[in-house]
């Protein structure tokens, strides 16, 4: 079984939206469905498991949105990475020989192209994650905010979701990283942590994580050339 693992359990203080960024509309259509809505189109997709604030859970539900795949909600934890490991243990109940497609419910303009070649990649390397290449010169900066010299870009990726793994090890990861107190941003650290190195894949620059104001405006420019 392949499980889409959405995680949208924060509560977008950068943001400073009086409901959380994930409800908010874009072009009419909340950022959140959007996102469920590009999964529940993938066929290799089985399963939905969306992690949100259990104080949302019933707002969640008046939104009317009923996806074709199953869905389960899941309470979120108090960072992000206590929100992945909520969910990646229903996935685990549900199926745990799982592939698990992990992806933030504040990017909505996921192609299903980049979720299929997760998918893919994950099955063939055991964990993928996309990214897109810096655009800008990148720069080490010292102590005193001197210029220390200039990386190979095309050697970085800014990451991106989603970020595909089998349940089984990215779960076992999970708990060692909790065991371990350690934070996390993202859960190719917590694989490589355990496991080791997660093959990166090319996603698309247009697949921004909502975060302020100027991002959800992005958002709608880029929707309205599709
Ligand atoms: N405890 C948390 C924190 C974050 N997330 C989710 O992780 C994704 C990426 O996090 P971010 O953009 O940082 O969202 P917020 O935490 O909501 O934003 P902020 O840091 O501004 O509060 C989002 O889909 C967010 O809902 C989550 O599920 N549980
Ligand atoms: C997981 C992520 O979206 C990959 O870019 C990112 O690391 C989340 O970071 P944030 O600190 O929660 O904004």
């Amino acid at each position: 079984m392949v499980i889409a693992l959405i995680v949208s359990g924060g509560k977008g203080v950068r943001m400073g939206s009086a409901i959380p960024k994930q409800f908010l509309e874009l072009a009419g259509v909340p950022v959140l469905i959007r996102t469920l809505m590009a999964f529940d189109a993938v066929d290799e997709i089985d399963h939905l498991v969306l992690v949100l604030p259990e104080q949302y859970f019933s707002y969640f539900r008046e939104l009317g949105y009923k996806p074709e795949k199953p869905l389960v909600l899941v309470p979120a934890g108090k960072e992000r990475q206590d929100s992945v490991r909520n969910g990646l243990l229903k996935a685990s109940d549900l199926d745990e020989d799982s592939v698990v497609v992990i992806h933030d419910g504040v990017r909505p303009l996921v192609s299903a192209e980049t979720i299929r070649m997760g998918i893919r990649h994950a099955l063939e390397y055991g964990a993928a994650a996309c990214g897109v290449h810096p655009k800008d010169t990148i720069k080490g900066m010292d102590d005193k905010g001197f210029s220390s010299g200039t990386l190979d870009r095309n050697r970085y990726l800014m990451i991106q979701t989603p970020q595909c793994f089998r349940t089984k090890e990215i779960l076992k990861g999970h708990d060692e990283i909790l065991k371990q107190r350690r934070m996390v941003t993202d859960d190719t650290m917590v694989y490589e942590e355990s496991f080791g190195p997660v093959y990166l894949y090319e996603g698309e620059y247009a697949n921004i994580k909502i975060t302020t104001e100027e991002d959800l405006l992005l958002a709608e420019q880029i929707l309205s050339r599709k």
